[in-house]
């Protein structure tokens, strides 16, 4: 359970406003261009500090930690594979960042590899592998960091429709036991991947509501985003 408590955010003349408690699950993020979606994504991430209010995770108030000390993975459109290294070396680093594994690591990767479906294409460097096949390699290291909170800004937005139902499908088949924020601008994204969705409107976060029902009738500001 990740709670906002009486969250306040400036930046400027922005303000992001959050109280809202998240159970675990996969959540999407949906609002107009601007109205907060990434800001909410780096204040749970730790990138951002709130001006006022605590942010709670699982009892544990995780406002002051710095990013690398919180129960957190992230997941963005670029996923920043490091092209001189193998695939297997660049999913060893979500594990190890000096890459000295050890034997259970290796079977770690190995079976990662399996999960999404890369068999035998461990020896590749990125660059011979397909846009899709390197969104697997991202997906595959991020879970293999195995943090409780996974934050996905648009995680597949450069690949095709078909191509992103199928990451879609494949992130929410093995992302178990995981509190999942997914920002997307595509409300098929949300429906097929989210049982529920927080809408960001002018700043504010809405509190969880089901997905089907939210964009089935949405309020007047995401009706009009959203066409
Ligand atoms: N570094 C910054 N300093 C000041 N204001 C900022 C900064 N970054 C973003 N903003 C402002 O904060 C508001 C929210 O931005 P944010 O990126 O969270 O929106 P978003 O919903 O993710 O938008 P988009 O869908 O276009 O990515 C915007 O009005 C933006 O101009």
């Amino acid at each position: 359970m990740l709670e906002f408590q009486g969250i306040v955010l400036r930046q400027d003349d922005f303000t992001l406003a959050a109280d809202l408690s998240l159970p675990q699950g996969r959540h999407a993020v949906i609002g107009a261009s601007g109205s907060g979606k990434s800001t909410l994504l780096s204040l749970v991430a730790g990138f951002l500090a709130p001006t006022q209010g605590r942010l709670i995770w699982d009892g544990q108030d995780i406002t002051d930690l710095a990013p690398g000390r919180r129960p957190v993975s992230i997941l963005f459109q670029h996923h920043n594979l490091f092209p001189h290294l193998s695939v297997t070396q660049n999913m060893g680093m979500g594990l190890r960042p000096d890459l000295r594994l050890d034997r259970a690591q290796r079977v770690q990767v190995a079976q990662a590899l399996d999960q999404v479906g890369l068999t035998g294409m461990g020896e590749r460097r990125p660059g011979a592998l397909s846009g899709g096949q390197q969104s697997r390699v991202a997906l595959a290291r991020v879970l293999l960091r195995a943090r409780p909170l996974l934050l996905l800004d648009e995680p597949f937005a450069a690949l095709g429709p078909a191509l992103k139902s199928e990451m879609l499908a494949l992130l929410a088949q093995i992302a178990t036991d995981t509190t999942v924020l997914m920002v997307t601008h595509d409300p098929t994204d949300a429906r097929i991947f989210a049982p529920d969705t927080l809408l960001v409107e002018d700043g504010r976060v809405h509190p969880p509501r089901p997905t089907g029902a939210l964009l089935d009738d949405p309020p007047p500001g995401l009706r009009a985003y959203l066409g």
